[in-house]
């Protein structure tokens, strides 16, 4: 059975960019680290429309127009009203920082191998920036048990119970989602070609930098599959790209998940959805952990845009041919596949 852990093995890394640095050792941002000015903040005068993205009740009698809109102009919203509970989420926030405060030597023990996909190593865009990023990450697909006994030989279980516990649900609303989506392109499900679902989790943290100004916490980027579900802890540091408006910050709401359109949904909407672009900026006051879970096809499945109104603007492929062209390329991996 292909995976999506296997389409990544296609592309091996080199070391340099996957171990993070050890953000401890250091009480200035270096050279490795430091990036141009960054100058490109929106425009002073803006209504709150255009600077806030949609919140949207799940529970809502018109969520699946809602969530259209939001996928048309945006490519993100919040959602509350999700069943997610609150008690799972603090949760799982305090195992990944629980594991983000050990001591480097401790987390490069399940430091990600070169094609691998999952464990503890820097954002897998690194390499196509010259200064690194003031970001760690641990990604897990299915069980972390194997990383998670390499981290703590003796208590790995209460980490992973909530990892596991939460792709779960996380498996749970994304499927509602999608189903929403689908909805919203008038598309049914026998239009798309697979039936189930992979999933990936990506723990995220950056930690307190002393300069926030010169370091950038993830580059710009859009995600890869379908959805991405983002618990993003109560620090500001995320922001959208917005044409006409510039960068406008996602403002953490207590209790919301963030909801972002990917790649694929972009290629399968026929672009009508658009994906989102987006980074995180640096921050001084606090160490900002995220948790995200990323959506997706079986790595085999083919991805065919559709649009009863329109010529495809994209050609059909597999979501692992697509994984390892972005892999190659990364933001020109669009343009790529344009008919
Ligand atoms: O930490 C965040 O708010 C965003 C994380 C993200 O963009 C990603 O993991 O792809
Ligand atoms: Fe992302």
């Amino acid at each position: 059975m292909s995976t999506l852990s296997e389409a990544y093995a296609d592309s091996p890394l080199h070391l340099q960019h996957i171990i993070p640095m050890d953000f401890e050792s250091v009480q200035t941002v270096p050279d490795s680290h430091s990036w141009p000015q960054i100058t490109d903040f929106p425009p002073a005068v803006r209504s709150d429309e255009e600077l806030t993205i949609p919140i949207i009740d799940l529970t809502a009698p018109h969520v699946v127009e809602l969530v259209g809109d939001a996928c048309r102009t945006w490519g993100m919203f919040q959602v509350t009203g999700h069943g997610v509970p609150s008690i799972l989420l603090e949760d799982v926030e305090s195992e990944a920082r629980r594991l983000f405060e050990l001591p480097a030597r401790q987390k490069i023990k399940a430091l990600r191998s070169p094609g691998g996909a999952t464990g503890y190593g820097a954002a897998r865009i690194a390499p196509f920036f010259s200064k690194n990023m003031w970001h760690e990450g641990f990604t897990i697909m299915g069980s972390s048990v194997d990383h998670a006994r390499e981290l703590w030989p003796h208590d790995y279980k209460r980490f992973c119970d909530a990892m596991d516990d939460y792709q779960k649900k996380m498996k749970v609303l994304s499927y509602k989602l999608w189903l929403l989506i689908l909805k919203s392109l008038d598309i049914t499900e026998e239009q798309v070609n697979w039936s189930s679902s992979d999933g990936a989790l990506q723990l995220n943290s950056y930690p307190c930098c002393p300069d926030p100004n010169r370091a950038i916490g993830l580059a710009p980027h859009t995600d890869t599959l379908l959805l991405t579900i983002l618990h993003q802890s109560n620090s500001n540091g995320l922001q959208i790209f917005r044409d006409g408006v510039g960068w406008v910050s996602v403002s953490p709401l207590s209790g919301a998940l963030v909801v972002n359109a990917g790649d694929l949904l972009h290629i399968v909407s026929n672009g009508r959805f658009s994906t989102a672009y987006h980074r995180v900026m640096a921050n001084q006051a606090c160490h900002r952990v995220s948790i995200a879970y990323f959506y997706g096809p079986p790595a085999e499945s083919l991805m065919v845009p559709v649009c009863e109104t329109q010529f495809p603007l994209y050609r059909s492929l597999t979501v692992k041919e697509y994984i390892s062209i972005k892999a190659k390329h990364l933001e020109k991996a669009l343009l790529l596949i344009r008919i």
